[in-house]
């Protein structure tokens, strides 16, 4: 059975692997292995927090998917609280110029980028990455979503605003057109470098380097201009799972490889919406539906999508799945069916 879980020390070879596999341009996965190391010291120290202890909104939570049957951890997905508290949280957002003279007949509308920290404080879906073994099947819908279920869990941690940052458009040396040209102009490093020491937590270097003032879009090579606001190939799943929840692209972009980030208001959430609290019974569930089931304790947090029959108020579950998640019959779980019955 796959069983999201909090991320344990025990874990790091296997995040280490994982951030291998991602590869370039995964910036919250890089392959250090101290940094890994104290990301899940940090993920450790948060889900050890009572919720009066979380107002710095400094909390990061790391969670894997791991298969029961074998201990092999095959996937990651993450939140952050809030964003930019220690250090600022850097955006261009895609806006227009409008240069009109209505005495010579010339109305001209630019695109522009401007640099701009305006997601400080909201929260944030990230590091979501399925080894390609397991995609299959509900698999990759279940490492996203099972989110949604920790955010209406423990909604007084998070912000109103819920956002992703999506990986732009790279090729497999980890050349990015956008990058290109700030590369060619305002910086002395290679794109996987500039990643990698932001993944770090090092990016003092955006405020110190990057073009301070707003950007022709028109200005910049047509290679660039046409990854911005664009994916990655192997994260079209990962927008379409979150575009399917409510999120949008508001014109924010990311400052290196200008892939977009989608937001949300929290409450706007499909699954947030949609989900319910209900009693676990223990019985036959073989006639049910495919369910994503989380518990509602941060610290003993699990999340997994089994068979189980909706009845009013509870939800009855078979003994293995209830052993999953380590709950039994009368405790309270979050739920939410991703086949109608
Ligand atoms: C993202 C996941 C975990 C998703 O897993 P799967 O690929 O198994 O999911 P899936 O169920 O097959 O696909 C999800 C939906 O996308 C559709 N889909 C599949 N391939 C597609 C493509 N090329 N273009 C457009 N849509 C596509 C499927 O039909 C399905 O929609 P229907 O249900 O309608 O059929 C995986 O692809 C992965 O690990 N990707 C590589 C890592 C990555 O790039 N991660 C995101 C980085 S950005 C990040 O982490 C921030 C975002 C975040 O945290 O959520």
């Amino acid at each position: 059975m796959l069983v999201i879980r909090p991320i344990t020390s025990r874990d790091l070879v296997a995040l280490l692997r994982i951030a291998e596999e991602s590869g370039v341009g995964f910036t919250s996965l890089p392959v250090n292995e101290e940094r890994l190391a104290a990301k899940i010291a940090h993920s450790e120290a948060s889900f050890a927090l009572s919720d009066s202890q979380c107002q710095s909104g400094e909390q990061g939570y790391l969670l894997v998917l791991e298969d029961t049957d074998t201990g092999e951890v095959v996937g990651t997905t993450a939140l952050e609280a809030r964003v930019g508290q220690t250090d600022a949280f850097w955006h261009y957002h895609l806006g227009s110029a409008v240069h009109s003279s209505p005495s010579l007949g010339v109305h001209k509308e630019l695109k522009t980028l401007s640099l701009c920290n305006d997601y400080s404080g909201v929260s944030e879906l990230c590091t979501l990455f399925l080894s390609e073994s397991h995609r299959q099947g509900y698999n990759g819908k279940l490492l996203s979503k099972c989110r949604f279920m920790f955010l209406a869990e423990f909604r007084d941690r998070f912000s109103d605003v819920v956002i992703a940052e999506m990986r732009g458009v790279s090729d497999a040396q980890g050349k990015s057109p956008f990058w290109s040209w700030l590369q060619e102009h305002f910086f002395d490093m290679e794109f996987p470098q500039a990643d990698y020491l932001s993944g770090l937590g090092k990016k003092t270097f955006i405020a110190e380097l990057m073009p301070r003032h707003p950007i022709y879009v028109d200005m910049l090579p047509q290679a660039a201009q046409a990854v911005i606001g664009q994916v990655h190939d192997k994260t079209r799943p990962a927008l379409k799972l979150l575009k399917a929840e409510g999120f949008r692209w508001r014109g924010y972009v990311d400052v290196f490889d200008a892939g977009p980030t989608v937001e949300c208001d929290i409450d706007h959430i499909k699954a947030i919406r949609e989900s319910e609290r209900l009693e676990v019974a223990i019985g036959d569930a073989s006639e049910g539906v495919q369910t994503m089931i989380a518990t509602t304790h941060i610290q003993q947090f699990r999340c997994t999508l089994a068979q189980a029959c909706h009845r009013k108020g509870d939800l009855v579950i078979d003994q293995a799945t209830a052993d999953a998640l380590g709950v039994k019959a009368g405790d309270w779980v979050r739920a939410i069916a991703f086949e109608k019955e």
